[in-house]
């Protein structure tokens, strides 16, 4: 039977540490609420003694979320741990979560203190913490830099002064995993009293080893592990929650389990993407848009052969819904012939031999071949009576923000016009009028290549129809027209008898 890992998600503490990543109370409550439903043990809400807003925010919180053990950060300072305390009066499980650097650079010369001293304030926060909840936490914040022999020291007194938990937190995400796994298993060989509390890790990313530490220290060891979903958090970021979780659930050979419901995965990353305006890097593992893309012939190939020749994670497990076959001039036949089974155009052999031809051709010129162009190749087979053509495209903002849109779709020539909060919604709508694709805009990215106000700008979109991804891409000086060819690029690329269906 395996044990439990216990999944302590610092997404709003750790995480909201990133410049320009802050929430108000209003947003860290529907995230709490996400973090609830995708089944983590205990949310870090806070900082609380760090502003009125995140004090309120750890208050808030705690009446709004029932299952998570809700947790509150402070110094080893007792009026910090005072405000925790009081910030968590409404939880119905709450942890003070305090600690102290122990590295020599943190004792030294960040506390200017002696490590004697260190060992004493931190049993007096962990006993303080103690008079106002029996959940304490202790980090040894910079273990990862610490005395082996200092840091196994202040682990025992702080857990004999009354520490639930010990965190050994590789602050500055400097350890390499064997190292950062010797250290667990140097506490779990060397502290007498270790079995009376859990041990906790928390890496950070600076050398890209937050999750391979994470995972070592849970294969010496720990049983809590602090994570933050996308893998935000300060710096680098932190452990990323989704590559932990699903490292555990790929390998049975490490003999834990967590209460994490995966298929919510998916959905919680791109929420919080989205409130923290944080971007996911599109080959971010388990999350980002190309995690599950494959645009390479022998790896099409295989994946349509079997999925798992080349997926070790069901996409649908992560809550992602499917694969998807890109087509680039690196694609090979069973690819291309994936993409025309989907448009309804069957081709074997020869006929599929000669469009391959063409097909390579133009996707040596195209980074990305969509419907449009797959019509075009095999144009003398069918007519796409749906492929949409974006003409001349206005908008204005006297008063009121108002676009109009001309446009093809196959034969028909159409125009239409709508209002908007912006022009580029006000464009989209005019677009959706005549189009009624019936989709849902899932992710829509816009970014500036260079910074300069006369920038291109590049936008990504995501549609979704039925459960399968769609993405449109487009750049153009003009944000607005950039949007509108973008969202176009991805409506061509649903099948036709996708698009019929509502
Ligand atoms: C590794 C981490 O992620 S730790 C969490 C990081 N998060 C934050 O810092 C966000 C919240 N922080 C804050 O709002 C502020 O820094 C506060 C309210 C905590 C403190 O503000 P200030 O009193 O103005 O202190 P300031 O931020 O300038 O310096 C931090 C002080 O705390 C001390 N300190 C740092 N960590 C600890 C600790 N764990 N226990 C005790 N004291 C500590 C520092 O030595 C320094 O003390 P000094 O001024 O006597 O040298
Ligand atoms: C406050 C502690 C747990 C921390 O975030 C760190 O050491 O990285
Ligand atoms: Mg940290």
């Amino acid at each position: 039977m395996s044990e439990k890992l216990w999944i302590f998600d610092t997404t709003l503490r750790d995480g909201e540490q990133v410049p320009g990543c802050q929430l108000n109370t209003q947003e860290k409550i529907v995230v709490a609420k996400a973090l609830e439903e995708l089944g983590v043990d205990i949310i870090e809400a806070g900082f609380p003694i760090s502003s009125p807003g995140d004090f309120n925010s750890v208050l808030e919180i705690s009446k709004a979320v029932s299952n998570p053990i809700i947790c509150a950060l402070s110094r080893a300072v007792e009026k910090d741990i005072e405000v925790a305390a009081q910030s968590l009066k409404f939880a119905k499980k709450g942890r003070i979560h305090t600690g102290i650097g122990v590295s020599p650079y943190h004792i030294q010369y960040k506390l200017r203190s002696t490590p004697e001293d260190i060992i004493a304030r931190g049993v007096a926060a962990v006993k303080f913490a103690r008079r106002f909840v029996d959940d304490v936490e202790f980090y040894a914040e910079d273990a990862g830099r610490a005395e082996p022999d200092f840091l196994n020291k202040i682990i025992e007194e702080v857990i004999k002064a009354g520490a639930t938990v010990v965190n050994i937190p590789d602050t500055t995400g400097y350890t390499l995993p064997e190292q950062y796994g010797a250290i667990i298993a140097s506490l779990k060989n060397n502290v007498p009293n270790i079995d009376k509390a859990i041990i906790a890790t928390h890496c950070h990313n600076d050398l890209g080893m937050a999750t391979a530490n994470t995972v070592a220290g849970v294969q010496h060891g720990a049983r809590q592990v602090e994570v933050t979903i996308n893998g935000i958090g300060e710096r680098a970021g932190n452990t990323s929650l989704e590559e932990v979780v699903m490292a555990i659930k790929c390998h049975k050979s490490i003999p834990v389990h967590t209460e994490i419901v995966t298929p919510r995965i998916y959905n919680t990353s791109r929420l919080i993407s989205k409130l923290m305006n944080m971007p996911v890097q599109p080959n971010k593992a388990i999350v980002g848009r190309n995690a599950f893309a494959h645009s390479s012939g022998i790896h099409q190939d295989g994946v349509l052969k079997h999925r798992e020749n080349y997926e070790i994670i069901d996409p649908k497990d992560v809550g992602v819904g499917e694969s998807t076959i890109v087509l680039t001039a690196r694609s090979g036949r069973a690819a291309l012939k994936h993409h025309l089974d989907a448009l309804g155009v069957e081709l074997e052999g020869e006929a599929l031999r000669e469009v391959y031809e063409e097909f390579l051709i133009l996707a040596d010129s195209k980074r990305d071949i969509g419907r449009k162009d797959l019509m075009g190749l095999v144009g003398k087979f069918v007519t796409d009576s749906n492929f949409i053509e974006l003409g001349k495209v206005t908008y204005s903002s006297n008063g009121t923000i108002q676009a109009q849109v001309e446009m093809k779709i196959g034969d028909e020539s159409h125009t239409s016009t709508a209002h908007g909060n912006g022009p580029v919604d006000a464009v989209l709508k005019a677009i959706d009028k005549i189009a009624k694709p019936a989709v849902e805009l899932e992710e829509f990215l816009i970014q500036a290549i260079t910074h300069g106000s006369d920038d291109v700008a590049k936008v990504h979109m995501r549609l979704i129809k039925g459960d399968k991804p769609y993405y449109g891409f487009s750049s153009h000086t003009d944000i607005v027209l950039a949007s509108a060819q973008a969202f176009v690029d991805a409506l061509n690329k649903i099948p036709v008898k996708e698009y019929a269906t509502a």
